[in-house]
């Protein structure tokens, strides 16, 4: 903490104020504004197309046999073979503030790659995604550096959201505590379990409010403890009129966190509406 308390007071020397901030690069905090009502439109999804492109990959036709096998060797010496997966089919809905929206499906029904799409992670083949405001995707793979501590982690992390040095003095102790990493702050990520590098990855993105927060998975890491935290904080993010989006394969935390559920199989909407019916429907299938 030492070593962070000093890296701050260094960098909150230069803060506004201080010419020399003019060439820094640290983020600069947006103008107060109100939140948004609830009700009004974040995310409009609009005939929505992704199409992975896969190289070097065999088409079903090619597979099976060492003829095919040899016929694939001596086609790499020329153009790669390409394959498609179309794994979003056409998908439209109209997200608001204060939602909180469950994506249920089977595997590979394109949960993950809805989401990756909101954050603008991936380009639309077809149709377009219009957000207001900035979409953070918080996933379990979220990209936070496992040779460095949790403590940098956490400095990195809110300096990347866009908080000022003095936001991230104000709510470190905060990701902490919420986190339950204790003295493992000290210590590399790499020394984490793949929980307790779930929970800092959540306590960091949780500390900011945000316009659309895309949560992957992110809850079914943690211990019931730790479920019963974050969800509050979901609620609480409801509350101040951002718009969450949740995948998970725990339907109890969607039904105990989200106001509305969409239902994705094989790439289509195949559902959307309120957690009671479409949970029951899906359950039945
Ligand atoms: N990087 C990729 N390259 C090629 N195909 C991909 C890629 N990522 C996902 N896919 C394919 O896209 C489809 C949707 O995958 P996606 O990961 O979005 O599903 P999901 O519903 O999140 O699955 P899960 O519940 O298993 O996490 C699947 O057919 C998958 O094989």
């Amino acid at each position: 903490m030492a070593e962070l308390t000093k890296e701050l007071s260094h960098v909150k020397a230069e803060e506004p104020g201080d010419p020399k901030q003019e060439v820094k690069t640290s983020p600069k905090p947006k103008p107060a504004q109100p939140p948004a009502p609830a009700g009004t439109p974040t995310v409009v999804v609009d005939d929505l197309h992704i199409v992975y492109r896969v190289y070097g990959a065999a088409s079903d036709a090619e597979k099976g046999n060492a003829a095919n096998a040899l016929l694939r060797m001596l086609r790499r010496q020329g153009r790669p073979q390409m394959r498609e997966v179309h794994a979003i089919k056409g998908v439209s809905f109209v997200a608001h503030h204060g939602d909180a929206i469950g994506i249920i499906g089977r595997n590979g029904s394109g949960k993950s790659t809805l989401l990756r799409a909101i954050a603008g992670l991936l380009p639309p083949h077809q149709g377009a995604v219009y957000t207001d405001g900035q979409p953070s995707l918080l996933g379990v793979n979220a990209a936070l550096m496992r040779e460095l501590t949790g403590e940098r982690n956490i400095v990195l992390g809110c300096y990347a959201m866009g908080m000022t040095p003095a936001q991230v003095k104000a709510k470190y102790d905060d990701i902490v505590d919420f986190s339950g990493i204790g003295e493992f702050v000290q210590f590399p990520m790499s020394t984490y379990s793949s929980g307790m590098g779930a929970r800092l990855r959540f306590a960091i993105a949780s500390a900011k409010t945000h316009d659309v927060l895309l949560i992957d998975e992110a809850l079914a890491t943690g211990d019931r403890e730790f479920k019963r935290k974050s969800q509050e904080r979901i609620k609480a993010m409801r509350a101040q009129a951002g718009t969450v989006f949740l995948v998970a394969h725990n339907l109890d935390v969607i039904e105990e966190t989200c106001n509305r559920v969409i239902w994705l199989h094989k790439g289509k909407i195949k559902m959307d509406g309120d957690p009671q019916t479409v949970l029951a429907a899906y359950n039945r299938a």
